[in-house]
């Protein structure tokens, strides 16, 4: 069972961070949630509604994933602006017209030049051009551009060097502050887990082995989980 009793109730306020060794199931419960993984037993409900049957495509009207290869979260050959005009779009009919491509292109300018990273400038160009950076920090947009009931982090800045990294988590912070979003993150840097978060799990052998609130998570400190990945 890689699985093993997960109970996880996520509040609307909840920022939970993920901490967890290598194979503790952490990708398995978001691979669960968002239904690219098929549960042999046991249910997922999102907002009172049971989506266990739902597939990936239906449930993704409600949950964004951002993953930890920037390759992941774009298309490479089409360029920021059609990326975000196509994520402007979830939970609708994705046809999508030139016009209204064309539309959108300053309002995706103005969102992109609020990161600090240049990727405004490059939003005419395939994303498959893009600096990891860049690309990730795109598909943070991209995955935020319609508030998602919930928002899945899956190591999104662990291919990111610290300086980039630090960049994309403060970024990160304040999208989740200004919308109000539900949000999970899975996360290798204790320090993260930490500082981000109103709330943090930590998973071994596919199971919830602690679950801390705010208050517990202010007074813990990074010696408290050396011993997770033993
Ligand atoms: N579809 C699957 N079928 C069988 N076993 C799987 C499947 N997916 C993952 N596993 C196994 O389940 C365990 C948990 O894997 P998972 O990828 O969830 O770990 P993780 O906590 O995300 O680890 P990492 O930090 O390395 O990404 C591993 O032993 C993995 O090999």
């Amino acid at each position: 069972m890689i699985l093993d009793d997960v109970n996880l109730a996520i509040y609307e306020t909840d920022f939970i961070t993920i901490l967890g060794g290598n194979g503790a199931g952490k990708s398995t419960l978001f691979n669960a949630i968002s239904g690219t993984l098929t549960l042999t037993s046991g249910s997922v409900w999102i907002k009172g509604v049971d989506v266990t049957k739902k597939t990936p495509e239906k449930r993704a009207a409600f949950i964004s994933r951002v993953f930890q290869d920037p390759k992941m979260g774009t298309a490479p050959r089409m360029t920021g602006v059609e990326n975000l005009a196509i994520a402007s779009r979830r939970g609708k009919k994705r046809t999508l017209k030139l016009r209204q491509i064309n539309k959108y292109k300053s309002e995706f300018i103005k969102l992109a030049a609020q990161i600090g990273n240049g990727l405004e400038a490059h939003l005419e160009v395939p994303t498959g051009n893009l600096s990891g950076g860049q690309r990730q920090a795109l598909s943070l947009l991209m995955a935020t551009i319609v508030e998602p009931e919930l928002l899945l982090l899956d190591e999104h800045t662990a291919a990111l060097d610290p300086k980039t990294s630090k960049a994309l988590m403060k970024l990160t912070q304040e999208i989740v502050r200004q919308q109000q979003l539900t949000a999970l993150m899975i996360t290798h840097h204790m320090e993260d887990a930490l500082k981000y978060g109103n709330r943090l799990i930590v998973m071994k052998d596919g199971k919830i082995i602690q679950d801390h609130n705010s208050v517990e998570k202010e007074q813990m400190k990074l010696e408290d989980f050396y011993r997770i990945f033993d």
